[in-house]
């Protein structure tokens, strides 16, 4: 790339040499002078003093200016290019900004030596650069000739297939960051293929940068706009030669100052509501060691990351949402460390990766289902202590392998034809490692080889971003175990999210300008369209039918056992009065059984008082003929009402056998029809006897509580269960469940779950599973060779 160096920008700018006027020259000077361009380097010192006084020429011309009018004075100040913004407020003691490309500052060292620094200025953003690169010696800046962008560039905010606007972060009175219509955004061929959505987080100055007196290289304007100075020492001529400004737009930028909340809200959260509609989703954090890939990832306990930010939103949408159906989650969490894979919630040998018609898959990745937030918080730690971590020379806590968290949702529900409607998403997050230098890690060799390691990875993921922009027909995947597993992520249909972490240090310039340069690249990644991953599955009219009576046969039968109960009911009041008529002739006797003693006073003569039964069985007939004629008549009508409640009682009995045995004989049916149990074919038995007949009341006949054990309010709910059901607390005597058989990051989900059968699969669960959380001993089933 180009560089003005001092000569050309000599010649560009016309203006006289005032070395030329002071002092007569010779021959060979003005020879030099004829032709500056031919050595760059001759004579340097003159011309940078020539330069030096032309800009002391020029900063008294602009003071003078600048005192003829405040107006003036500010208008000045508004047209200041942003990167000058920066060094000013980078380094409060900056000198005020040069008029040229190549600027020059005179910093005394602790050593009293005099240092030169050089930047370069990068030019100011035009509508269709998407980079602009400090140009030649006919570009030279001036005071106020660089015009601030008035209207939003071409890189504008993309559309997520999913169909929601991108969200922008909020401007500060910034024009640049207003939606552009869609018009301009999307063309028809862009309807079937989605983009990459890149972000960028800058993160604040370390204290150790700091203190090392490191200055800020990097400055954020309009939270889109990423400028980018360079730095150099004036006596390294060859870079110097080669030294950039540059200016990149993304999606978004995000200054040092942005919350982990907003970063959330802006990049993922989105993603995580098309997840739950059936969509595939990912978030890469990818940058240079110690830039902040897992602190936005991750995150701190008082500041919690992406992952932790998702997961709860998720769990709150999936509990507004559980009237609507049931969904169910799965989780899993693996590592790639020096190119083997590993599960992280259940560390054991390396995983092996397999391609199959479903995509790359895992082989022995184990899966969790989770039932809340804490339960997923809860393994994600496990997770982070089980991933690998070491400190090196650059951070303290470097991550020395790439993370992927996957989430699994499975969304259920019954549509008015009986027919079941699955939908599953899956949200993938990861926190790859960081590209490091060698030198900037260590040099020990464990450490050095996962460096090499990880940037073989990642270069291996870079030439897969080169092929996916190019359009090559092949793709480099199988390049590394990283690049395999982010497939589907990067060319696959899935809504994908990059964030680009970068140092505002200038001592990471090289790294930061690397990872802005991919994370450009990127912007140009087309994924698939990305459809929902819905299946009707639907049930055989001959299912359907036996559903319906068995659902009719039930409601039948409930309404026969609440039948029941009442006449036992009734049963019971006459055995009682039955027994009070024997026990006593006077109808008082039987009141007496069936009411509690009142009379505190023994000895004292009862008064006769008037029974219930009065105008029921006695009649004025039946006290003419006495006592014994009443009990006589009693113990015919109990009689009578017994042999009739014995007859119901065994029309009853007979009807409940006869439907069980119908029902029996529907579930032996139903699990007999192919698929029943799988989902192969299309064809699924969503109606089992076990889905059915979850609240069957258990009928109890006791006497004390005919009511309580009926509960004839319990609706059938059939195989949907109810929110509580679903989020209750796991059962600490839970077993441990994997999936042997499943599916790893970035799959395609629908094929992937769909055509395998898991262990833990949501159907063959018992209802309300418990977590594997809360087994004993969870955290540390390892095996031997872990010990
Ligand atoms: N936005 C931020 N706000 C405050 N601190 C941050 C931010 N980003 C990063 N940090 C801090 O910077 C340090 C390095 O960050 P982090 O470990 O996330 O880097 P990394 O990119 O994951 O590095 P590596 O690739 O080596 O794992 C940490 O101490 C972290 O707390």
């Amino acid at each position: 790339m180009p560089v003005s160096t001092r000569s050309q920008i000599n010649q560009g700018q016309n203006e006289p040499n005032p070395l030329e006027s002071s002092k007569p020259r010779s021959d060979q000077e003005q020879n030099h002078a004829n032709f500056p361009l031919r050595n760059p380097h001759h004579g340097l010192k003159e011309k940078m003093k020539a330069l030096t006084q032309l800009y002391e020429k020029q900063k008294q011309a602009s003071a003078a200016l600048r005192n003829q009018s405040s107006k003036t004075d500010q208008e000045l100040r508004l047209t200041t290019h942003p990167s000058v913004e920066l060094l000013g407020s980078c380094k409060k003691e900056e000198k005020e900004w040069k008029p040229s490309h190549v600027m020059r500052e005179n910093n005394n060292t602790m050593h009293n030596s005099t240092i030169t620094r050089t930047y370069v200025l990068p030019q100011p953003p035009t509508h269709d650069a998407k980079e602009n690169v400090v140009g030649g010696n006919d570009k030279i800046l001036s005071f106020t000739s660089c015009p601030r962008k008035a209207k939003a560039s071409t890189a504008v905010a993309r559309r997520l297939s999913m169909g929601g606007h991108v969200p922008q972060p909020e401007s500060k009175g910034a024009e640049g960051t207003k939606n552009v219509p869609e018009s301009e955004t999307t063309s028809a061929s862009e309807k079937h293929t989605s983009r990459i959505l890149v972000f960028v987080r800058l993160r604040p100055m370390a204290k150790k940068e700091k203190e090392a007196g490191s200055r800020c290289c990097v400055r954020i304007v309009n939270r889109r706009d990423v400028y980018l100075t360079e730095f150099a020492n004036e006596n390294d001529y060859l870079r110097l030669k080669r030294l950039r400004g540059r200016h990149f737009t993304f999606d978004a930028s995000f200054p040092d100052t942005t919350s982990q909340q907003e970063v959330y809200s802006t990049t993922t959260a989105e993603l995580v509501e098309a997840v739950l509609q059936g969509r595939n989703g990912s978030v890469f954090c990818y940058g240079a060691t110690g830039a902040g890939k897992t602190y936005t990832m991750l995150g701190t306990l008082e500041n919690p990351g992406v992952m932790v930010l998702a997961i709860k939103d998720l769990f709150n949408k999936i509990r507004k949402r559980s009237c609507d159906g049931n969904h169910v989650v799965h989780l899993s969490y693996l590592e790639v460390y020096n190119e083997s894979v590993r599960d992280l919630l259940s560390p054991g040998r390396p995983l092996v990766l397999r391609e199959d018609k479903q995509g790359i898959v895992a082989a022995g990745l184990t899966q969790y289902r989770a039932y809340s937030t804490d339960e997923v918080m809860a393994l994600l730690q496990q997770g982070n202590q089980n991933r690998t971590t070491e400190p090196t020379r650059a951070n303290e806590t470097s991550s020395r392998s790439h993370a992927i968290l996957q989430v699994v949702i499975e969304y259920r529900v019954k549509d008015a034809s009986m027919n079941v409607v699955n939908r599953i998403g899956k949200l993938s997050l990861i926190d790859l490692a960081g590209s490091e230098r060698a030198l900037a890690t260590d040099q020990r060799t464990v450490r050095s080889l996962e460096g090499a390691n990880i940037n073989r990875s990642l270069l291996a993921l870079s030439s897969c971003i080169n092929a996916l922009v190019e359009g090559k027909k092949h793709i480099p995947y199988r390049n590394s175990k990283l690049t395999q597993l982010l497939k589907d992520s990067l060319g696959g249909a899935c809504n994908t999210v990059m964030i680009a972490n970068i140092s505002p240090c200038n001592l990471s310039f090289g790294e930061t300008q690397n990872t802005l340069h991919w994370a450009d690249r990127a912007k140009e990644i087309r994924t698939k369209a990305c459809e929902v991953n819905e299946e009707v599955l639907q049930v055989p009219e001959s299912d359907t039918d036996q559903a319906k009576l068995l659902l009719e046969l039930q409601k039948e039968n409930r309404e026969l056992r609440v039948q029941l109960a009442h006449q036992q009911q009734k049963l019971l009041v006459i055995q009682a009065q039955s027994l009070a008529a024997n026990a006593s002739p006077t109808p008082s006797s039987v009141t007496s059984l069936l009411t509690p003693p009142t009379s505190a006073r023994p000895n004292e003569k009862r008064k006769p008082r008037p029974s219930f039964l009065t105008g029921n069985c006695f009649t004025p007939e039946s006290k003419k003929k006495g006592a014994e004629e009443a009990v006589r008549e009693l113990r015919k009508t109990v009689k009578a009402l017994e042999a009739e409640i014995e007859k119901m009682k065994k029309d009853h009995t007979s009807h409940l056998k006869q439907k069980d045995d119908l029902i029996r004989e529907l579930s032996r049916k139903s699990e007999k029809t192919p698929g029943a149990a799988g989902r192969e074919g299309g064809t699924k038995r969503i109606v089992t006897r076990a889905s059915l007949r979850p609240q069957e009341p258990r009928t109890s006949l006791r006497p004390q509580e005919p009511r309580t054990s009926l509960r004839p309010q319990e609706p059938s709910t059939g195989e949907l269960k109810s929110p509580s059901h679903r989020f209750r607390s796991p059962v600490p005597t839970a077993k441990k469940r994997s999936f042997w058989d499943i599916t790893t990051a970035n799959s395609p989900s629908v094929a992937t779950l769909n055509g395998r059968k898991t262990r833990s699969h949501v159907i063959s669960e018992p209802a309300g599973a418990p977590s594997m959380l809360l087994q004993p001993g969870f955290a540390r089933q390892q095996p031997e060779h872990w010990k």
